[in-house]
């Protein structure tokens, strides 16, 4: 990491140096050198782009001389290795930069129902992509684009993420003359769902996408889904604008949403528009930096007026874009200096300054409108453009394996050898689509690809383009763009790169699931359906899990909560025609211990010819912490050779997976085994693996073990004067509430619940709340279980083994 962080410094300050910028940058370099030192000691960092310091700007810039750029270009083809990423992106076309200046691949996310799919329907729409509008559950019964799927239609939600793209032609206004310029955006955009039952699909979107749409309710602002998605937009680096929605809605108030992203995400924000009226009233907006008042007009607000800023909002405007100035004069150099200086920055340098400080996740600029009422969508369009980067602006690295997995830079450009990774699989019609972020180089369709987790080639049949559900054929795709492919075998996750490139990337965060239940077809001649479904399910889905229980045969389904695994017993049904019988859903437990054991055990059989012989000698203990076990050897003189102590450390693995008290997996145990004994022919792998699994067995029983449940983090909304319903339904279940937010209408409550106490809340808080309360819940931590809840768990397996034994 640190190795990163360093040369990421050097580049850029060989970049700036090489480009005749030494004494800007060397003021800039300062202010992105700390983040990159914070990244080395494993805090968040901005993601560090080429265009900082202005390095966006210098392929453009450069002198392209033809003869020295061939031969690197020649090279790059052939042993990239023999390049570094700097001299690669040096030497190229300015024509790709330009390229890809015009292309932008973002995600929009947020809270449930803050409307995504409306937005999106409306980007569709204003691009030209769809013909007409429909609504998320609208009149017509047709349905939004992007929630192609009867479920997500019937229900109002989205499930899956859907990706589509579109050219936003945006209308710019020429610094000198003030005519209007016209330039063309290419834009990937994935819509993702709002439950976080659905949570793996923002996260692999947000892995492989450049740039995000943040969307708030003007009337709820930062919500309990808006802090996880805030997280998995860090997690991957990801600049956003924020976007306040629903303007039009009784009780909005996007500066309570302002506050919400600055105070609750601890992320710089401000609005760069101002609303021209509100509610019911609410028309158009004002836009900060140029001061010019915007409305959406025609019939579904595809026509946008120009005009004066009224007079009545003039000087509240005026206050909010001093607002704004000073805002960004705290995460922005030259605006402090202006600031400084009392200069007021021009337009043109304000949106340089916003482009600069989102793009290093210093700052969101929030927009305003409401999707429903077709008003202001096209400038956040506008704003993706101006504000988030294009693919060369964003570093992507991938580990080298040819080169120790030393990190390289990957660049997107044509010219490259090209490198994608697999982020998102799904089952068509026409066999396996595989989705693919292209981070350098061109796919084409014939190519052969390795994947580098399997070293499989491959060869690319089909390449489409995904429009929601419709797909359209291409015969390529360009570096640092989004595409799906057919006929390709692999996992969700797999790096692919061209020829003997041994590039690999890393993958997304899977969150572990933490609700199961024993499912099974009701009729026999579903079975070959039923394992169908569940092995497609499986290979889309990380968080979707089916193991066979080895004690009672029966499959179990894990995932990441009720409403996760109802959708497929559903879509089990729909798109199978298979009904199932599914037990009550189990609680994902987890089993520690908590005392020091120290252990000597001895296997020794002897049945006539070879026996089996091992002696493991050592000592198990808590780790400390609730994370991963931990094995290891510290044996001297060789009492016990590498291979058998290898098998030792596969013995301790399978105990983890199953628990001696629940049979559930183990969590935070140490293994250390520092002596033994081999017999010259008894001793075997199976010997020293039984040997071990047997002595953490009674370790383990020895070392006050301990059952560990999921703890929820869990967000309960509704109007006050169900305050005291609400909080007497959570004392019955003993959460513990952390945070209680009282506002004018509604309050918002967080707890820690047990997952184990909340199976069917969602009926109870119907019924406390007439139906208005709504909760979210996630998993947070894992804690110990209550004793009683402990004994009644372990009293139980032992019974259901038992019988088992009996039969
Ligand atoms: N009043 C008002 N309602 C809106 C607006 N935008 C969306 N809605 C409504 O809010 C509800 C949710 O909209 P969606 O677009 O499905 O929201 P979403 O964020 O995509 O939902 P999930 O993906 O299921 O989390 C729908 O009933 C929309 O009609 C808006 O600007 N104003």
């Amino acid at each position: 990491m640190r190795a990163t962080a360093l040369a990421s410094r050097a580049s850029l300050r060989n970049a700036a140096l090489r480009n005749g910028e030494a004494l800007a940058c060397r003021r800039t370099f300062a202010s992105y050198s700390l983040p990159i030192l914070r990244q080395a000691n494993g805090q968040n960092h901005p993601r560090i782009g080429l265009s900082q310091c202005g390095v966006q700007q210098w392929p453009a810039q450069r002198r392209w001389q033809t003869g020295a750029a061939a031969a690197v270009q020649e090279t790059a083809v052939h042993d990239p290795s023999a390049l570094s990423q700097e001299a690669i992106v040096e030497n190229l076309d300015p024509q790709e930069a330009a390229r890809l200046d015009k292309v932008r691949n973002i995600g929009i996310a947020a809270h449930i129902d803050s409307g995504k799919t409306t937005a999106t329907e409306r980007v569709l729409f204003y691009t030209g992509r769809i013909k007409d509008i429909h609504e998320v559950r609208g009149r017509d019964a047709v349905g939004a684009k992007m929630d192609s799927m009867d479920l997500e239609r019937e229900k109002g939600i989205t499930i899956q993420s859907a990706a589509t793209f579109c050219d936003w032609i945006k209308k710019n206004p020429d610094p000198v003359s003030g005519e209007m310029k016209e330039e063309k955006y290419h834009i990937n955009l994935i819509d993702t769902p709002g439950h976080i039952d659905f949570t793996i699909e923002v996260e692999r979107a947000l892995r492989v996408l450049d740039g995000a749409v943040l969307i708030l309710c003007a009337v709820s602002g930062v919500q309990s889904q808006t802090v996880t998605v805030d997280r998995q937009m860090r997690r991957y680096n990801v600049p956003r604008i924020s976007f306040v929605n629903k303007m039009d809605r009784a009780g909005a108030n996007p500066w309570k949403a302002i506050d919400g992203i600055n105070q609750k995400l601890k992320m710089a924000a401000a609005a760069v528009q101002v609303p021209i009226g509100m509610e019911d009233q609410f028309k158009g907006v004002v836009d900060l930096i140029r001061m010019k008042a915007v409305y959406s007009e025609g019939e579904n607000g595809e026509v946008i007026r120009e005009d004066e800023v009224p007079d009545d909002i003039r000087e509240f405007a005026q206050e909010k874009r001093r607002k704004l100035i000073e805002t960004l004069a705290d995460v922005d150099e030259d605006i402090a200096n202006a600031f400084l200086d009392e200069r007021t920055p021009s337009p043109l340098e304000i949106k340089a300054a916003i482009r600069r400080a989102t793009i290093s996740l210093k700052f969101t600029p929030v927009l305003m409108g409401s999707a429903l009422a077709d008003k202001s969508v096209q400038p956040m369009l506008d704003a993706v453009c101006d504000f988030l980067p294009n693919p060369s602006e964003v570093e992507n690295l991938a580990l080298d394996r040819k080169r120790a997995e030393a990190p390289v830079k990957l660049v997107s450009y044509n010219s490259l050898p090209f490198v994608g990774l697999a982020f998102k699989l799904e089952e068509s019609n026409f066999g396996q689509l595989t989705y693919i972020r292209v981070y350098q180089g061109k796919l084409k369709k014939g190519a052969n690809v390795t994947n580098a987790r399997t070293g499989n080639k491959v060869k690319i049949p089909r390449i489409v383009r995904m429009h929601s559900n419709e797909m359209e054929d291409v015969q390529e795709i360009g570096a640092g763009e989004i595409c799906a492919v057919f006929g390709v075998d692999c996992a969700s996750g797999d790096t692919f790169a061209e020829g003997g490139l041994g590039y690999s990337m890393t993958s997304m965060f899977v969150p572990d699931p933490v609700i199961s239940l024993s499912i099974k077809p009701k009729q026999t001649k579903d079975t070959p359906n039923f394992s169908k479904a569940m092995s497609r399910f499986q290979r889309e889905d990380p968080t979707f899990r089916v193991h066979v229980d080895n004690e009672s045969g029966e499959s179990i389904i894990s995932g990441m909560g009720e409403l996760h695994l109802s959708i497929y017993v559903e879509r089990m049904k729909r798109e199978y025609h298979v009904e199932v019988v599914t037990g009550q859903p189990q609680v994902a437990y987890r089993e520690t211990m908590t005392q020091h054991v120290p252990f000597d055990h001895l296997l020794k059989k002897q049945t006539g010819g070879a026996g089996d012989y091992a002696r493991v000698i050592g000592y198990m203990e808590p780790t400390g912490q609730l994370g991963d076990n931990v094995f290891e050897q510290q044996v001297i003189g060789g009492t016990i050779s590498e291979k058998y102590l290898f098998a030792c450390d596969k013995g301790f693995q399978a105990s983890c997976i199953e628990g001696p008290m629940l049979g559930h997996k183990v969590l935070g145990t140490r293994m250390i085994i520092n002596d033994g004994a081999t017999h010259m022919t008894d001793s075997s792998e199976l010997a020293f693996r039984t040997a071990t699994m047997h002595a953490f067995r009674q370790a383990f029983r020895q070392g006050q073990p301990q059952v560990l449940e999921p703890l929820m983090k869990t967000v309960i909304t509704a109007p006050n004067e169900f305050q005291g319903n609400i909080v007497g339904l959570l004392n019955k279940r003993n959460a513990t509430i952390n945070d209680t937010e009282i506002g004018p209408d509604e309050f918002v409550l967080t707890a820690d619940c047990s997952l184990n106490a909340m199976f069917g809340f969602s009926s109870q808080l119907r019924a406390a709340s007439q139906g208005k309360g709504e909760f979210t819940m996630e998993f947070s931590h894992y804690a110990p279980a209550p004793p009683q809840l402990q004994k009644e768990l372990v009293a139980k397996h032992e019974k259901e083994r038992m019988e088992r034994n009996k039969r």
